[in-house]
């Protein structure tokens, strides 16, 4: 298991079109940015790549580099995806906390989580969003996102087992094979869940 937290903050600015966790939601800002702005997607990137010791975004995608300019953030993070399947991992759960004043989060928070959900390649119940207003904080025009994100190793598939049994009556060597080939076997019996759903078998 690898734990992994990013951090990311924007200044809100008239004109540009807001976009959070790669959906676009009308709003009378959007977020400053040398990319489009997406704070939910460069933390998620920043926390991906942290759980593998793999850098930051900056390092990656350095804000001085024109081919960023304007860059869709869901690239950043399939970058990121990259590093972790590469370094073995593949995602267990994420949960972030956006903070800021507007727009309200929640009315929206089930198409940001799907859209994260669908750019991870993950289920959308291991997306968690929530939100704050940045009471106290004097931070008005900012938006900021906290993500953490769990990580577990990918693995090899078990070894295939084998099983020997001595049988001293030929007749019932023939039942146990039928057994073994005719029976239908429930896994879960054996405290395993089959690697596919038994109610998809034609
Ligand atoms: N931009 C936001 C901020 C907050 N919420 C929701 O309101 C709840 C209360 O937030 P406080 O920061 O005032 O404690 C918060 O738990 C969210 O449910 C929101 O939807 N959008
Ligand atoms: C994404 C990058 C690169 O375009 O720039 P920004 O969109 O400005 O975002 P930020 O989170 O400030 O920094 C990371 C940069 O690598």
């Amino acid at each position: 298991m690898r734990i992994g937290y990013g951090f990311d903050s924007h200044a809100f600015k008239p004109g540009v079109p807001l976009i959070l966790g790669g959906l676009p939601v009308p709003h009378t800002e959007g977020l400053a940015g040398h990319s489009d702005g997406d704070v939910l997607l460069h933390a998620i990137t920043d926390a991906l790549l942290g759980a593998v010791s793999a850098g930051d975004i900056g390092t990656f995608f350095p804000p001085t580099d024109d081919r960023w300019k304007g860059a869709d953030s869901a690239l950043f993070v399939r970058t990121a995806l990259e590093e972790i399947a590469t370094a073995g991992y593949r995602i267990v759960n994420l949960d972030s906390v956006l903070i800021l004043h507007r727009p309200k989060i929640v009315p929206i928070a089930g198409e940001i989580r799907a859209s994260v959900a669908d750019i991870l390649g993950i289920p959308s119940r291991n997306v968690g969003i929530k939100a704050k207003t940045p009471e106290g904080l004097n931070q008005d025009g900012v938006a900021v996102a906290h993500v953490t994100v769990l990580l577990e190793e990918i693995g090899e598939p078990e070894p295939l087992k084998t099983m020997t049994a001595e049988i001293e009556d030929p007749a019932e060597l023939e039942v146990v094979v039928r057994s073994l080939v005719d029976e239908p076997h429930d896994m879960r019996r054996l405290g395993r869940k089959p690697p596919f759903d038994t109610d998809d078998l034609t």
